[in-house]
């Protein structure tokens, strides 16, 4: 990846060796009602980069793309790799990242995702995906996605070699300690956390 953006490959390393990996497994179970529910809202993942395999042949998974969410048919043994964002940590916490619950639902089941962006390293070059999924009427569907992310005592922000006269850095750099707490202690969650992150370029409108 380093290579494909023309970036030094020692800021690569830089950002993930020693960095905080986590997996999350998701398992939607049948709705009788699927059309009013989605198992995982839309989001684009908080993490560097997310690695996720759809377990069960059924469909579910769905990005946007031009407007319109375009369903991502499952291929044995295939995984998917998305960007991601910003961090995100979602411990059980239904009503964040759900939307509907289904009637037939007795549980439901979070694990704990975190990342950081690899949006912000890439300078923009690399952009993170909108995506949700959602549930069948009489199958059951499971995912397992795993989220690579910088190290904790470490910083994220535009490699240094991504950033020139033509290209200036789009974001902040800051340490992910900045970072976190920024993110959980932010009161307007209706705004993409990773936008406040933005440098305002000149020339743009600074409403
Ligand atoms: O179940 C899926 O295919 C998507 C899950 C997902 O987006 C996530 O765990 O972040
Ligand atoms: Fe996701």
């Amino acid at each position: 990846m380093a290579k494909a953006l023309n970036m030094k490959g020692e800021e690569m390393i830089d950002f993930f060796e020693n960095g905080l990996q986590a997996m999350r497994m998701n398992y939607y179970p049948p709705c009788p009602e699927a059309e009013k529910v989605l198992g995982v809202r839309p989001h684009s993942d908080s993490t560097g980069l997310t690695i996720l395999l759809q377990l069960n042949d059924v469909e579910g998974l769905q990005i946007k793309k031009d407007g319109s969410w375009i369903p991502i048919t499952p291929l044995p043994d295939a995984f998917i790799v998305n960007i991601g964002d910003m961090l995100e940590i979602a411990y059980e916490e239904y009503q964040y990242f759900s939307i509907g619950r289904c009637p037939a639902w007795q549980w439901r089941m979070n694990t704990v995702a975190a990342g950081i962006g690899m949006m912000m390293i890439t300078n923009g070059e690399y952009r993170s995906i909108e995506h949700r999924a959602t549930v069948n009427s009489d199958k059951e569907r499971l995912s397992i996605a795993t989220f690579y992310n910088p190290k904790y005592n470490g910083e994220v922000g535009p490699a240094p070699s991504l950033i020139t006269e033509k290209t200036p850095a789009l974001f902040k750099r800051l340490t992910v300690d900045e970072f976190l707490t920024g993110l959980f202690t932010r009161e307007n969650h209706d705004k993409c956390y990773l936008d406040t992150m933005r440098i305002q370029q000149n020339g743009e409108d600074k409403n």
